[in-house]
């Protein structure tokens, strides 16, 4: 399908704009068209998990992981199996014989769609819907729906769309198709297919470019704000999704944020104060980490990773529980690489202890770690997470300075120094000054030192 550089002019046969928006809606719910009840009905999938590992424990993990993100985003499943890939097609990736075979499992089953678990190129997906006659949805499509379904700002919703437009932008063949059938059965029509795939190309790319204006605008607001929050130190949690991040803020700061057992429950980044009185320590929950993450996901999660790169201390969380532990926190590394964090100080938290029969030794986790501080524990033991609220708070607060002071009243730039930037562990007042006991970053101290000698 060729798209014409010009605009065309307006035809009458193509959807108006309502229908421009059912389509990407039928696209995202893939709902049951057979069904004549019109109502919305739940994607019946068949999962495969396509593997490029003969290790059974992995193939399950990995099979284990992708099931769980079809029912994140709604999807009903009706089978799955591991498919070993011995040798890449280029055109279907598993071949066209396999696809068939696979397909007739899925439709024996009552499945109307067939999960790939693999990133296909558009003309691979088309190749494999045509050869096998089921719809087709990969990896990149199904993390991309449960992201839509979880988002709940208007900038997180903004960044998804904008993800997921980029996504079915060279898929856009299929959707013409669907839309000339949309349209009134005119698909048969000479040029038709191509003006309704040109048309959407043409209002996708207005789409696109509205939604980036309104995110730089909220990219813009968001800086402001962090930089406004720059004399708080902040503790931003980080990991692989489903680790416990969640879990373990609310435990530390007495929180009922929402973490269940699904990936990506969390996308917003929500911030609270982890010290008692007033907000010197703020501990942020952050989007969990995958393998694989979709690329057009990764420029549009800007502004959480931005909030990583601010933070004076990471707080890696890992589940000890799970199979592939370590393969999660190289992940985690990697992505610390990739937002060039690497030098911002981390603690490691090895999370759901309680589900571990063989932990693993302290000096295999120092090694993995290379030696930052690490805990093990579970965010449902309450003392030990009392005891890790203490360490991090800490450990952020190394790097200060603990200063006893006396200061006149009639000091009042020091004052609002000492008020605005440190945190006071004691305070009296005399007739002519002000007793401190105070807690500060060693250049704030400095500084206090210098104006008091004025
Ligand atoms: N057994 C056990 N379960 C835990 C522990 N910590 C968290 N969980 C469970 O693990 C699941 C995921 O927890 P969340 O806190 O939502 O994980 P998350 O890292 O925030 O996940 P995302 O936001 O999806 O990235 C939930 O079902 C929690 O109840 C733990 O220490 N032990
Ligand atoms: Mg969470």
């Amino acid at each position: 399908m060729k798209f014409h550089s010009k605009p065309v002019a307006e035809h009458t046969e193509v959807p108006t704009d309502d229908k421009w928006e059912e389509i990407v809606a039928y696209w995202n719910q893939r709902e049951d068209t057979t069904k004549q009840s019109g109502t919305k009905h739940k994607n019946t999938c068949y999962v495969l998990s396509v593997s490029y590992t003969r290790d059974v424990n992995v193939q399950q993990a990995q099979l284990s992981e992708i099931t769980s993100l079809v029912k994140a985003q709604g999807g009903h499943i009706v089978g799955e199996e591991v498919y070993y890939l011995a040798r890449h097609d280029s055109q279907t990736l598993i071949g066209k014989g396999t696809a068939q075979n696979i397909a007739a499992r899925a439709h024996e089953l009552g499945a109307n769609m067939l999960v790939v678990d693999a990133e296909l190129s558009p003309s691979q997906m088309r190749n494999l819907e045509d050869a096998s006659g089921i719809a087709i949805c990969d990896r990149e499509g199904i993390i991309l729906n449960v992201f839509l379904r979880h988002a709940k700002t208007r900038s997180a919703k903004i960044q998804i769309e904008i993800a997921q437009l980029q996504y079915l932008r060279p898929r856009i063949r299929g959707i013409g198709m669907d839309m000339d059938q949309q349209a009134g059965g005119i698909s048969g029509s000479r040029g038709a297919g191509e003006t309704a795939s040109e048309l959407l190309a043409r209002k996708l790319d207005g789409r696109l470019a509205e939604l980036k204006k309104a995110q730089k605008k909220i990219e813009r607001v968001g800086s402001k704000h962090r930089k406004q929050r720059h004399n708080s130190k902040r503790i931003t949690l980080l990991g692989y999704t489903n680790a416990g991040k969640t879990s373990l803020m609310n435990a530390l700061v007495g929180e009922q944020l929402s973490s269940r057992n699904m990936p990506f429950e969390t996308l917003d980044t929500t911030s609270r104060s982890l010290s008692r009185h007033g907000g010197d320590v703020i501990i942020s929950d952050t989007v969990g980490f995958i393998r694989r993450l979709p690329k057009s996901l990764l420029p549009s999660f800007e502004s959480t990773l931005a909030e990583i790169c601010d933070a004076s201390l990471l707080v890696v969380v890992i589940d000890l529980s799970d199979y592939e532990w370590c393969e999660h926190l190289r992940i985690v590394h990697q992505m610390i690489d990739k937002l060039h964090a690497q030098k911002i100080p981390r603690f490691y938290v090895f999370n759901k202890t309680d589900r571990v029969q063989n932990m693993p030794s302290f000096e295999m986790l120092n090694t993995l770690t290379y030696d930052h501080k690490c805990v093990t524990l579970s965010s449902k033991d309450d003392e030990a997470v009392t005891q890790l609220k203490d360490k991090l708070l800490q450990a952020v607060r190394s790097e200060e300075q603990t200063l006893e002071i006396s200061v006149p009243h009639t000091a009042s730039h020091v004052m609002s120094l000492i008020y605005g930037k440190t945190r006071i562990l004691h305070s009296e007042a005399t007739e002519q000054h002000m007793q401190f006991s105070i807690q500060a970053p060693v250049h704030i101290v400095a500084k206090i030192k210098q104006e008091l000698r004025k």
